[in-house]
Order: C-alpha cells, then structure tokens, then sequence
C-alpha cells in the first residue's frame, strides 16, 4: 500500500479516536474533574473552545460576557475546564498582590511571544520574570521619568505641531490616532533613543501606528491557534505582506528594533552616544548570559513598544471624549488649568500639574473608565491551593478577575458608567485609589506606571490648556469596546474633534 492509500485506509479511524478522546475528556472535565462543584455554562467547563467561539466568532466579548456570567452564576464562574473566573472585589486583591508569586497561565501569555523566547511579560514563572524585570525598574522609577519628561513634552509638543497644521487646513483631528502616535513616539524615544516619526506624519496617518492597531486582533487569534505566532514568525516578510495587508509598519518596527540591536552588539560603545539611559543601556548590564542576547533584546524591544503605546493612548482618548463631552466637566478643568498656567508660553512641569485636585481627578476617571487592560489576566494557584472569596480554591487552577469587574461594581463606585471625576475628589475617596487596578497590583503589575501617569497629566494639560475643543459628530455614548486583550473602540463615528488654538 502506498501512502496515501494508508492515510485515506486509516484517516476515519484516527479522526473517529479523536472525535472519542474530545468526547471523553469533555465529559471528564465536567462531571469529574477537580473543579466540577463551581457554577457555569456547561460548555465553558467541556472545553476551550468555548472562550475561542467568544474570541473569534462573538468579536471579542468575553469580558462583557462575564458580567452576565456572574450575574447568572454568582462570584465564582468556571470559564474553562480549568479555569475560575471571580467578581467580589476582595478577589483581585486575593489574587494579585505583592506577597503572591504565582505564575502566569499559558494559555493567554503564549499569544504574546513574538521571537523563540519570552518577553518579560510573557515569561510565566516569577522567579525568571523579576530577574529580567529588575533590570529595566530603574529607567522607569519615579525619579527617573521626571528627569526624562522633557522627552514626553517635546512629543507632546510635537502632536499640538500637528494639531496646529489641522486649524491651518481646517481639519478636524482624529485624537485617538494623535494620543497614539504621541506615545509611540513618547516610548520609543525614552527607550530606545530613537524615534519613529509618527508625530509628523499628515493626520497622524503613520502606518507604525496603523500597524499596532492591526496586530492586536493576530493575538487574539494566537490565543487559541498556538502556532500562529511560530508560523508568522517565519514567514518570509513578502507573504507576511500579502496575508496581512497593513502589516507594513510592523514590519517596518521589526526593521527598526532589529538594525538598532544589531548595532548595539556589533559596538556596544554606540550606546554612550545616546543623552539618556535607555532600556539598552539597562539590559547591558544583565550578568545573566541568556538575557545578553539579539533576541533577548528585541524581545523586550517590542513589549515596550507595544506595552506603553496603545494602553496611556486608550486613557487619553477615553478621557478626552468624556471630558468633552460633559460641558461641566470641560469647564470645572478649564477653571483649574487658567489658574494654574495663566501664561500661554509657559510649560507646567509633570510635577506641578500632578498637584492640580481637578487634573487628577480626570486623569484617575480616564483610566477607570478605560480599564486598561479588559482580558482577565490569569494567575496559577500554586500547588498547596489557595482560599479566593472564601473558597478553598485547588493547586494549578488558572484564576483570573477583569479589572472591568472591580472598576464596574456599584458599591466601591456608584454609577460607574458614568464618568464623574468628582468620585475622586470626596473627602472618603482616599481608599478609593486601592479599587483603581488599571495597572493591576502584585509583582506583575505594570512596570511603566510612572511613565504613563507623566503622559497622561502632560498630554491632558497641554491639550485643553492650548485648545478650546468640541466633538466632531461623536459622543461618549458612542463609546463602545471589544476585548482585543486591551479595549478597542468601535463606534458608529471616528473619534475626532475640531480644535482653535487658545491665543492667551
Ligand atoms: C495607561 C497606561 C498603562 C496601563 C493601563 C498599563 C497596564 C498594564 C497592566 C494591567 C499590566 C499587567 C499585565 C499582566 O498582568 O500580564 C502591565 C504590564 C506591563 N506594562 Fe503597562 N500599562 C500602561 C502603560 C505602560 C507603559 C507606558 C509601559 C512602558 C514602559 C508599560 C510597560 C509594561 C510592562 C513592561 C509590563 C509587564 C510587566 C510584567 O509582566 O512583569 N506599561 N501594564
């Protein structure tokens, strides 16, 4: 028999085993497995593929999916075979927190491995995560950020350039795709000493920026195809082309990263070349051999790029659309910033406009209501177990909590789909900081916090300080996101307003 006549001989059967296998292991895992007594949707508990069809065939809903859930099932819901999904606030605190040291789950972080090896971010155990984490804290400490804002302003300065030749060709400006590019620009000049230029591009229609926006939908999809990254990877870059038509800036980030590293190993003296410390500098001085490496490099190159561009964006866009779009809001902000910065020509400093009681307030309701990152970020219990929301909760169970559930609950903050910076403001609203997670808490929380806050007050600031600004035909009712990992905005109408240069 050749081969083909054995395949075709043998394929009903391989595929009739496997079709039995599924069948079995779905009827294990829901009758008889470990965490069988929790509550959820039958299918959830059979298999995977029930977050897939969320993923893929609901358009990424699973975050808003989970809200129902718990409202059905109660605050512990099964949302995999082997996965717990919570919803009392006390949880997220249960399960991230600085004493756990749990590891992350694979099944989300693969999505996120861009080279043969693993970002900080991708890096599961925390032990080999902190050894890579510690190098770069340092660049990014409060200290640091605000000895390095002079380069947040000029990009900021740069997007109000832009905005500028918007009023001179009576334009309005697609803000979502200014913040976007003002933090690309903001990252990569901070950490690598290099810029991409997004700034200047007409409109903000830089196609590094377009691209970012484009590549988040590929993880979703690589969440539940585990080769699909491997197999992007190794794509020569003209079919890569072809299957992903607005892959043009990735690649062209790919180009960037790649030549800077490169020249790096080929003359690490380069480096003393730059006026800052960079990410660069910090990995150089790993002992670790492993982390001394191209890839290593690029690895972290790319988390950077990606971790700190689409995230303070998503604040700053959210933000801005409610500001404006509440003329009381807009007004109590406006008061605050003429105050404080009665001289046009001056530049506040991040330092002082982080005083500003009205400022702050915004810029915590902007990262509430934007929640940062949507997907619930999974956590493994380790083996001895753990007890979460007052169950004892089995070792190598995957657990997770949305921050959309903590920065939702009616109780820590009432009408919370209502943005209201007053919420923060109230005498008893110190506690309240504890229930702002968009950063998450624990060892893996965010380690650019200080940057993007240092954004975020920047952009704000010089915003409103140097614009009088209203909508174009867009409001926050409009705003609307699906769980692409991070929220992606999808509404009936682009998020642009029509900005006039303040002139005192
Ligand atoms: C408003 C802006 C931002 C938000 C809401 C945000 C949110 C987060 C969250 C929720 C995590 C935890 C992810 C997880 O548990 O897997 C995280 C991790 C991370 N963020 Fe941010 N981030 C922001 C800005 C930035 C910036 C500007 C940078 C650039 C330096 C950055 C770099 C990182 C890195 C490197 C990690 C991985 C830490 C680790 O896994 O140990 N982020 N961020």
């Amino acid at each position: 028999m050749d081969f083909l006549s054995t395949l075709r001989a043998y394929a009903p059967w391989a595929t009739a085993l496997v079709c039995l296998y599924s069948l079995l292991k779905a009827v294990y895992n829901v009758y008889f497995h470990p965490l069988s007594r929790f509550p959820g949707p039958k299918l959830a508990a059979a298999s995977l593929w029930w977050q897939a069809y969320l993923d893929l065939w609901e358009n990424g809903s699973l975050s808003l999916k989970l809200v129902e859930l718990h409202a059905t099932y109660g605050e512990i819901v099964r949302i995999g075979p082997n996965e717990l999904h919570f919803s009392r606030p006390s949880a997220f605190h249960e399960i991230y927190n600085s004493r756990n040291r749990w590891s992350k789950g694979s099944y989300l972080y693969d999505a996120f491995v861009d080279t043969k090896s693993r970002s900080m971010f991708s890096i599961l155990d925390y032990e080999s995560a902190k050894k890579r984490s510690e190098l770069t804290t340092n660049i990014f400490s409060r200290k640091s950020i605000i000895a390095m804002q002079n380069l947040v302003q000029e990009c900021v300065d740069g997007m109000c350039a832009n905005i500028d030749d918007h009023i001179a060709n009576k334009r309005p400006v697609h803000f979502r795709r200014a913040f976007r590019c003002c933090t690309l620009d903001s990252i990569c000049s901070l950490c690598f000493g290099r810029t991409t230029h997004a700034l200047g591009a007409p409109e903000f229609r830089s196609p590094i920026e377009h691209a970012l926006g484009t590549t988040l939908p590929i993880r979703r999809l690589a969440k539940h195809i585990p080769f699909l990254m491997t197999f992007l990877r190794i794509l020569p870059p003209s079919l890569f082309r072809y299957l992903q038509p607005y892959s043009e800036g990735y690649l062209e980030v790919v180009k960037i990263l790649s030549t800077q590293i490169r020249e790096i190993f080929a003359n690490p003296q380069s480096l003393a070349n730059s006026d800052h410390p960079t990410v660069y500098h910090e990995l150089m001085k790993a002992k670790d051999q492993s982390i001394l490496t191209e890839e290593a490099f690029l690895d972290e190159g790319f988390l950077f790029l990606f971790a700190g561009t689409d995230t303070s964006s998503n604040a700053l866009s959210v933000g801005t659309l409610h500001v404006l779009g509440d003329p009381q809001v807009y007004a109590k902000l406006m008061n605050e910033l003429l105050e404080a910065w009665p001289r046009l020509d001056d530049r506040l400093r991040y330092e002082t406009l982080e005083s500003l009681p009205y400022l702050r307030a915004v810029v915590k309701e902007s990262l509430r209501v934007s929640h940062g990152v949507v997907t619930p970020l999974t956590r493994v219990v380790p083996s001895d177990g753990a007890v979460i929301s007052g169950k004892f909760i089995p070792g190598g169970t995957v657990v997770s909590m949305s921050n959309v559930l903590v920065h939702t609950n009616e109780e820590i903050f009432p009408e919370p789909h209502a943005f209201k910076p007053e919420r923060w403001l109230d005498p008893a609203a110190g506690s309240l900081d504890n229930w702002l997670v968009s950063f998450s808490k624990g060892p893996r929380s965010c380690i650019g916090i200080n940057l993007a806050y240092c954004e975020m007050y920047l952009a704000f600031a010089n915003l409103f300080r140097r614009y009088d600004m209203r909508l174009n035909g867009v409001s926050p009712s409009d705003w609307r996101w699906v769980d692409h990992f991070l929220p992606v905005y999808s509404g009936s109408a682009p998020l642009e307003l029509w900005a006039q240069a303040r002139l005192t």
